[in-house]
């Protein structure tokens, strides 16, 4: 995981991430991403799920979730994010994304996530989850 120390989500405990580039895919994103917040290069990310956010203004984001159980190099801190590892049995959710304890443990047990989020517009508060897995 990562401490994000700029932009949305700064302070919070999450994932290496971001926007997809032009003429990228989502699965490009999740290796450049890696790549770029903390240095490693992760092998055969599988996609594990897609949640969509939503906020009361409108605005919609997709985010395309991958899982990588094996990588290259050493996990360093860059300008947006400094590397933490975590317990799978104790994980930082008081300092995550509150959407996270929704669908992060299915994700842990092998499952395949598809769910909606609506937030309020500064996401501050979650207003409403739904979630289907298989
Ligand atoms: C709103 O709730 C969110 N929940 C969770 N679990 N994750 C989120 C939420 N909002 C954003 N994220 C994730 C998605 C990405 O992995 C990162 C980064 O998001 P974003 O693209 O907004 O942040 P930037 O650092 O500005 O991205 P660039 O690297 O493209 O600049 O957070």
């Amino acid at each position: 995981m990562i401490k994000k120390k700029r932009g949305l989500g700064e302070g919070l405990i999450t994932f290496p991430g971001g926007k997809v580039e032009e003429n990228e895919t989502p699965l490009e994103c999740a290796i450049r991403e890696a790549e770029e917040e903390v240095g490693i290069k992760i092998i055969n990310p599988k996609k594990v799920g897609v949640i969509t956010f939503k906020q009361i203004n409108g605005n919609v984001q997709v985010m395309h979730v991958y899982l990588a159980t094996e990588f290259i190099g050493l996990s360093k801190e860059s300008d947006e994010a400094i590397p933490i590892w975590v317990s799978r049995n104790d994980l930082p959710f008081k300092n995550m994304w509150i959407d996270d304890r929704i669908w992060l443990p299915l994700v842990l047990e092998g499952k395949y996530v598809n769910c909606v989020f609506e937030f309020t517009d500064d996401w501050k508060f979650m207003i409403s989850s739904l979630c289907e897995f298989t």
